[in-house]
């Protein structure tokens, strides 16, 4: 245990948040995901995440972007689906460019914001926290919480965020009133209901380009599938979030055991996502 009630998250934790399919189910029972993410400057952020979120394990995946960032989404992965709908949960702004947003874009993330589904807010779509109507999580590095906080008036700088992580990162929850994923080689999570947890990754190799998409992806399948726990357990997406970097750091672990403790793409961890879920799983 850290000091201030910080706490490391365990397989046996993140294990409780990995929700298997029964005999019942169907792809809309277990969770719909929603993606707003990718940019014609980024296209790769929404390959990845739409990529790990269907490996970690999701009914279905919506995926709502422009045509040719969506036609590379597709060519990944034939199984996503481009036609609107009921979603249990929202991955918005992984890739995109929160100053170059277009009028329709900006109408779709509202459309996702005011539909009361818990929502994860990531890099280009940080600035909107505050108008989520659901239960919200922001998933910033350390640059982008310094300047969503500098922005929300609270002066802060990435320096300041790096020297104290974990003061930070409940300072935003208090501020911003969501739970906070403030990403890292130990990530933390908070919310301001008081839940503490921490995450160390394994392997330093995650620090590469993409992995931050990878873990939006993730997090955004766990956040569908246990859609029916949020009403029940007020601190659950601290709880998710906590289990969804886990598997993450899990993921990078294996996916650098299996070339030799060597270097990992972001679409290795994507990758080594089944296996880790799946052990999870067993533990049930
Ligand atoms: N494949 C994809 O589609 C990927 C898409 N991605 C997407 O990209 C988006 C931007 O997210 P990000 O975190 O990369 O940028 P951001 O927080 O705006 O910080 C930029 C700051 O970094 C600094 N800087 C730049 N170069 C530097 C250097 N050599 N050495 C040191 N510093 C350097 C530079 O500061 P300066 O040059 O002013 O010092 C600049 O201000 C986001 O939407 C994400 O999802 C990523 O996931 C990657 C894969
Ligand atoms: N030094 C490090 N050691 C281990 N993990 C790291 C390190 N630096 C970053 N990470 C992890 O890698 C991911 C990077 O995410 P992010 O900063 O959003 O990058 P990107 O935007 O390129 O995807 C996060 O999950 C973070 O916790």
């Amino acid at each position: 245990m850290e000091p201030n009630g910080w706490r490391e998250w365990t397989a046996a934790d993140a294990a409780e948040w990995i929700v298997e399919p029964g005999p019942d189910d169907d792809k809309y029972a277990r969770g719909v995901l929603g993606v707003i993410t990718g940019s014609l400057d980024y296209p790769g952020a929404a390959v990845l995440g739409v990529e790990a979120a269907s490996r970690a394990g999701v009914g279905m995946v919506r995926y709502i972007g422009p045509r040719r960032v969506a036609a590379a989404v597709l060519l990944r992965r034939p199984e996503t689906v481009r036609v609107a709908g009921r979603v249990q949960a929202w991955l918005l702004g992984s890739g995109m460019d929160a100053t170059r947003r277009s009028f329709v874009l900006a109408g779709e993330l509202q459309h996702a914001l005011a539909s009361g589904v818990p929502i994860v807010l990531d890099a280009g779509a940080l600035d909107l926290v505050g108008s989520h109507t659901g239960p919200t999580i922001v998933t910033p590095h350390a640059r982008e919480l310094a300047n969503l906080l500098a922005s929300r008036d609270l002066r802060s700088s990435v320096e300041e965020v790096r020297a104290d992580p974990a003061g930070w990162a409940v300072r935003a929850a208090r501020e911003l009133g969501t739970a906070v994923l403030l990403k890292g080689a130990v990530t933390r999570i908070c919310d301001p209901e008081g839940s503490r947890f921490t995450v160390t990754a394994a392997t330093h190799r995650l620090a590469t380009a993409g992995t931050g998409d990878v873990l939006g992806g993730i997090l955004g399948a766990l956040v569908a599938t246990n859609h029916a726990r949020f009403a029940h357990d007020r601190s659950a997406l601290a709880k998710i979030a906590a289990s969804a970097a886990w598997v993450h750091a899990e993921a990078g672990r294996r996916a650098s055991e299996a070339v030799d403790g060597g270097p990992v793409t972001a679409m290795d961890v994507a990758g080594a996502v089944p296996a880790v879920v799946g052990g999870l799983a067993r533990r049930h």
